[in-house]
């Protein structure tokens, strides 16, 4: 007789799984909780207490935790030597383990539990057993997803057994589950203790979604999300229309998103390639929007937008003009979203919590042989502001110096932004000298550019930049400070009446 050792926290389904096995001959062992609803459903069962002769113990600590159990779930039953030592110690065979374990995640999720509790709910039993069937794949069929009961029930059903095939493919899920299951279990100790970069780290994330291709259509992706923190991110967003969303769609719709989280004032960002080429807020979405469309009219064809607040009717119109591939946005009125509809070839995703902005996990860069992992750049941004030239900026280039710098911070180093009226009026992004970001800017600008400000993410090295904003018509500029020749572009600010402030604190991105 074949024996099923059936101990799972979800019992979702597990009557019904354990009838048909029943059925089928299986001799069924459970521990406490599953073991009495197995019972009082009719079944017969066997408490794994009088398998192993002894009794759950320590609260439930120990249940499972016996050589009767494990050595009948990791026997070789090609091996006369194991044959043998089950025979003399009186092991019979386990052939399947049916196992989920204590929520741990749920647990640590939920605000009001203790550590007490969360300790409690560190499966010990569980993920031992959940290993030795997976380490004996070769002889023993392992459940620890209740949506592969339905696949075993089939095989055995039609088959008469589980092939090696789904064996092995069940191994390999269940040290997924547990490699996912201690990393978790980790995350809360190192954070418990202030451990941020530990000696080893396992970082572990949820599949979301396959993706048709990744960067570019040679190459195959996925789409994993955090497992502790999704709130505000796109992992979180609704699609309310449109295909699914692409490698680069999510990356650019993320680069958008963490535009938008430095803002509060209506506004709206729309990024391609990674970088932003026009942001804008105003007083409303729509003159948001117009404020981002019009800082670049080119680029923003096939790109992505981001806005705070709610697409209305007037923003809607605007929008379905021209080609954007997706849209984020907390909510749109009935009527935007008619419209938006209308457009075949757009992605319409709401996302509630957009101005979410606490978290707490890593930023983390993939190199060749290894991760680099670094604090999110929450970095403040304008306490330690100071003018360093003699002319001051006016209110309204204060302001649009701010706009400007919260842009600069999240566009890809070499980075130079101009603005005007809380609106780009460029954007010079990714350069690897930083004139020739400005010279990009500029000439993109065109006839904008004067009257604007400029952010640019790092130091001067020289007075080169300065030089050039001034005969563009540039008037103030926002930058970190720290370069051995500060003075020179100090000096070459205050020869041509610009206003110029430091902020103390550089932003690179790449
Ligand atoms: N300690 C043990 O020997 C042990 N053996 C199995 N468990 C867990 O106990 C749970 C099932 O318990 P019950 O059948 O009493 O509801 C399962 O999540 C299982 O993973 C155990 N509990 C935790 O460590």
């Amino acid at each position: 007789m074949k024996r099923a050792l059936i101990s799972v926290y979800d019992k979702k389904g597990i009557i019904e799984f354990a009838k048909k096995l029943s059925h089928m001959g299986w001799e069924i062992i459970s521990t406490g909780g599953t073991s009495r609803i197995l019972s009082d459903s009719g079944l017969k069962v066997t408490d794994v207490s009088d398998v192993t002769g002894f009794p759950e113990c320590f609260n439930g600590r120990v249940k499972t935790l016996h050589p009767k159990i494990h050595g009948g779930i990791l026997a070789l039953r090609d091996d006369e030597n194991h044959l043998k030592t089950m025979k003399e110690l009186d092991i019979k065979p386990i052939d399947m383990v049916v196992n989920n374990l204590y929520p741990f995640k749920e647990t640590i999720l939920k605000t009001e539990s203790t550590h007490e509790n969360i300790i409690e709910n560190i499966d010990i039993g569980g993920p031992s057993m959940l290993r030795a069937a997976a380490k004996n794949y070769k002889f023993v069929t392992v459940i620890v997803d209740p949506k592969d009961y339905n696949t075993i029930i089939d095989e055995l059903e039609n088959k008469g057994e589980v092939s090696y095939k789904t064996r092995e493919y069940l191994a390999a899920k269940v040290f997924q589950h547990t490699s996912n299951y201690d990393a978790l279990i980790s995350h809360y100790f190192n954070e418990k203790t202030n451990i941020k970069f530990p000696d080893t780290i396992t970082l572990t994330f949820e599949k979301k979604q396959d993706l048709r291709y990744g960067e570019n259509p040679h190459q195959e992706a996925a789409f994993y999300t955090e497992e502790l923190e999704t709130t505000g991110t796109l992992s979180e967003a609704v699609k309310l229309h449109g295909k699914e969303l692409s490698y680069n769609n999510i990356g650019d719709g993320n680069g958008a998103l963490e535009i938008l989280k430095e803002f509060t004032l209506p506004t709206v960002v729309a990024v391609k390639h990674a970088n932003p080429c026009g942001v804008g807020s105003g007083k409303n979405i729509a003159e948001a929007f117009k404020k981002a469309y019009e800082s670049d009219k080119q680029s923003i064809f096939g790109g992505i937008i981001a806005a705070n607040d709610e697409i209305d009717v007037d923003t809607a119109k605007m929008i379905k003009d021209i080609f954007i591939e997706v849209v984020i946005a907390p909510s749109y009125s009935e009527s935007a979203l008619e419209i938006l509809e209308a457009k075949k070839n757009i992605r319409l995703l709401r996302l509630p919590h957009i101005n979410y902005n606490k978290y707490s996990t890593y930023d983390m860069k993939k190199i060749l042989g290894g991760v680099l992992l670094q604090d999110r750049n929450q970095g403040k941004m304008y306490e330690d502001l100071k003018i360093v030239t003699q002319r001051k900026p006016s209110d309204e280039e204060l302001k649009d110096l701010l706009f400007a710098w919260k842009v600069v911070k999240n566009t890809k180093s070499n980075a130079i932004v101009l603005a005007k009226n809380q609106g780009t009026v460029a954007v010079g992004p990714g350069q690897v000298s930083r004139i020739w970001a400005l010279e990009n800017a500029i000439k993109q600008g065109e006839e904008s550019v004067r009257g604007s400000v400029m952010a640019s993410d790092a130091f001067f090295p020289f007075s080169d930049c300065i030089e050039a904003a001034a005969k563009a018509g540039i008037t103030a500029v926002i930058q970190p400070g720290g370069s051995v020749r500060d003075k020179d572009s100090i000096d070459m600010a205050d020869k041509y009446k610009i206003a110029m402030l430091f902020t103390g604190m550089r932003h690179f991105k790449h």
